[in-house]
């Protein structure tokens, strides 16, 4: 089976550059590797014979930029090079690297982007420090005015590789090379918008180096999770395969309700109950087939119904209402220790009360799901947690904080656990941006937790199957859609 896919901060990629070092690959024998395969990179890019210009940073990443400049020379392109900064400022590798290229090192204020038929952008990698002013800041806005194609070394630079934000400005690729794995700024938005395809290059450092210096942060793929992924045996029945309980709003709101229940049932909980208050029996009722119907009046209804120990996975929050009711019915949930997932009105519920919820999902598996509004809402007065200006970063402290696995929603959806792992997710699509599509995402994660799968992978595998049946249909999706897309979804992956 394929291994998952690490990502590297740009810290645990400095380790992994050391201890590969160490390991004796020398440091300029790196470089020359991400330099031939920046040159590879550019060669798909360009024609031959090209005019082709690098502008080279005054660090390694410059560096990389003189060696694919050298070799791009050789191979019959006319490369012109700029350099942000001085010669005698070059230090380590890339003062080694530039002793390779013999042509002119021109100022990077001097070149003219617009004659070239390729720059190459060799600024700024993960040693970017601060946004971007003066020099460094007028040659990417020109090289984005240029209109020419764009081949980023590592990362567009301007793009912090660890938050994926645009320190300033950024430069808009058409293509990045980066080396051995992803950084958190090619999956992290607004990063991945500035990198277009990234290709990543072999440059000899080793798996077990990156395990070792990384091992915690990965991309969101099928080889996270698919060995968690139920799989009904010959002679399973409905029992085995766990019941969820979505809890419903009242009687004009319960269409949340319902998504969840849909979508837990599509995703394999062998049965699903909606709980509903009382006076939307009869709404529920008339929406219902294969989900079953309980009523269960607040948070004394909820704990009655939860004696029944066949309720193994709990939905809290879709339409819920915004109050003390719903906070009770969050502390009867965590007091059962069923699974457990949390969203909407069950986490706003807690605006500017998250201490009450300081370790609460310890002990039972428990997934949060919020977008940022309702992320910052119920983190309010947490700085630690609300402040960093990594998603990653955020969400394992949510996660460290609570106790539970934390969802945060978006376009660059982000995975935590308590324990640390993360993952972000990369195949959705706007179309997800609809009425009710998070209600059913709930569904799915709550689904999967029923069958056993445990909070973490039942997160990261909800997100991705939720986003590929979302991807799947595109324009027009509505929220009604996507459960009833699940099917094709399992069906590939289970193959
Ligand atoms: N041996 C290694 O560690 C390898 C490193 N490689 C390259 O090295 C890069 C990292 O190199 P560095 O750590 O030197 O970092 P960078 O080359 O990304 O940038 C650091 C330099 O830019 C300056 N700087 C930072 N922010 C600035 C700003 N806003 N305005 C002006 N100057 C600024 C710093 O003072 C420093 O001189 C990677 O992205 C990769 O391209 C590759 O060659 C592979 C091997
Ligand atoms: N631009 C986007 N690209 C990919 N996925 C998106 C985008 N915008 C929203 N989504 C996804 O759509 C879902 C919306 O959930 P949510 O905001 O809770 O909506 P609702 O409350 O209407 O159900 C989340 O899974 C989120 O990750
Ligand atoms: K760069």
């Amino acid at each position: 089976m394929t291994a998952p896919e690490l990502v590297l901060t740009s810290s645990e990629m400095r380790q992994a550059d050391r201890a590969t070092i160490e390991n004796g690959i020398p440091g300029i024998e790196l470089m020359r590797r991400a330099g031939r395969a920046v040159a590879d990179s550019a060669e798909k890019l360009a024609a031959p014979g090209d005019r082709i210009i690098v502008a080279a940073g005054p660090g390694q990443n410059g560096g990389d930029g003189f060696i694919a400049a050298a070799l791009l020379f050789d191979r019959g392109y006319q490369v012109s090079l700029g350099l942000l900064g001085t010669p005698d400022r070059l230090a380590g590798d890339a003062a080694e690297a530039a002793k390779g290229w013999y042509g002119k090192v021109e100022r990077v204020e001097d070149l003219s982007f617009h004659g070239a038929d390729l720059i190459i952008d060799a600024l700024f990698g993960t040693g970017l420090a601060r946004d971007l002013e003066g020099a460094a800041r007028l040659a990417v806005e020109r090289m984005n005015a240029s209109g020419r194609p764009i081949l980023a070394v590592d990362l567009p630079s301007g793009i912090d590789g660890d938050s994926g934000a645009v320190r300033g400005v950024a430069v808009k690729a058409t293509r990045t090379v980066t080396f051995a794995v992803r950084k958190p700024c090619h999956l992290l938005m607004p990063g991945r918008a500035y990198c277009g395809p990234v290709e990543v290059a072999d440059i000899g450092i080793g798996g077990d180096t990156l395990e070792a210096k990384g091992g915690t942060l990965f991309a969101n793929h099928a080889t996270l999770w698919t060995h968690a992924l139920p799989r009904p045996g010959l002679s399973s029945h409905k029992y085995e395969r766990g019941h969820t309980l979505v809890a419903s709003g009242g009687a004009t709101r319960t269409g949340a309700a319902r998504l969840a229940a849909r979508a837990a049932l599509r995703i394999g909980s062998g049965l699903v109950t909606v709980a509903s208050p009382p006076e939307a029996l009869g709404v529920n009722a008339a929406h219902l087939t294969a989900i079953m119907l309980r009523g269960c009046d607040g948070p004394e209804g909820l704990n009655t119904m939860l004696q029944d120990q066949r309720f193994n996975s709990l939905v809290l929050g879709p339409a819920l209402g915004i109050h003390a009711g719903t906070r009770a019915m969050v502390a009867v949930a965590v007091h059962a220790r069923r699974s457990l997932v949390l969203d909407a009105d069950a986490l706003t519920s807690f605006e500017g009360l998250a201490t009450e919820l300081h370790g609460a999902f310890r002990h039972a598996p428990s997934v949060l799901t919020p977008h940022d509004g309702e992320f910052n809402r119920l983190f309010k007065g947490h700085p630690d947690l609300v402040d960093p200006a990594s998603k990653i970063e955020r969400v394992r402290r949510a996660a460290a904080y609570t106790g539970a696995v934390v969802v945060l929603k978006g376009a660059d959806t982000v995975i935590a656990a308590p324990d640390g792992r993360a993952a972000i997710n990369e195949n959705g699509t706007p179309y997800l941006a609809t009425a009710g599509s998070g209600d059913t995402l709930c569904g799915l994660i709550a689904g999967l937790m029923a069958q056993g799968v445990p909070a973490f992978e039942a997160a990261c595998a909800g997100v991705w199957i939720h986003a590929e049946a979302g991807a799947s249909f595109g324009p027009g999706l509505i929220a009604e859609d996507l459960a009833e897309l699940v099917p094709g979804v399992l069906r590939d992956l289970l193959r």
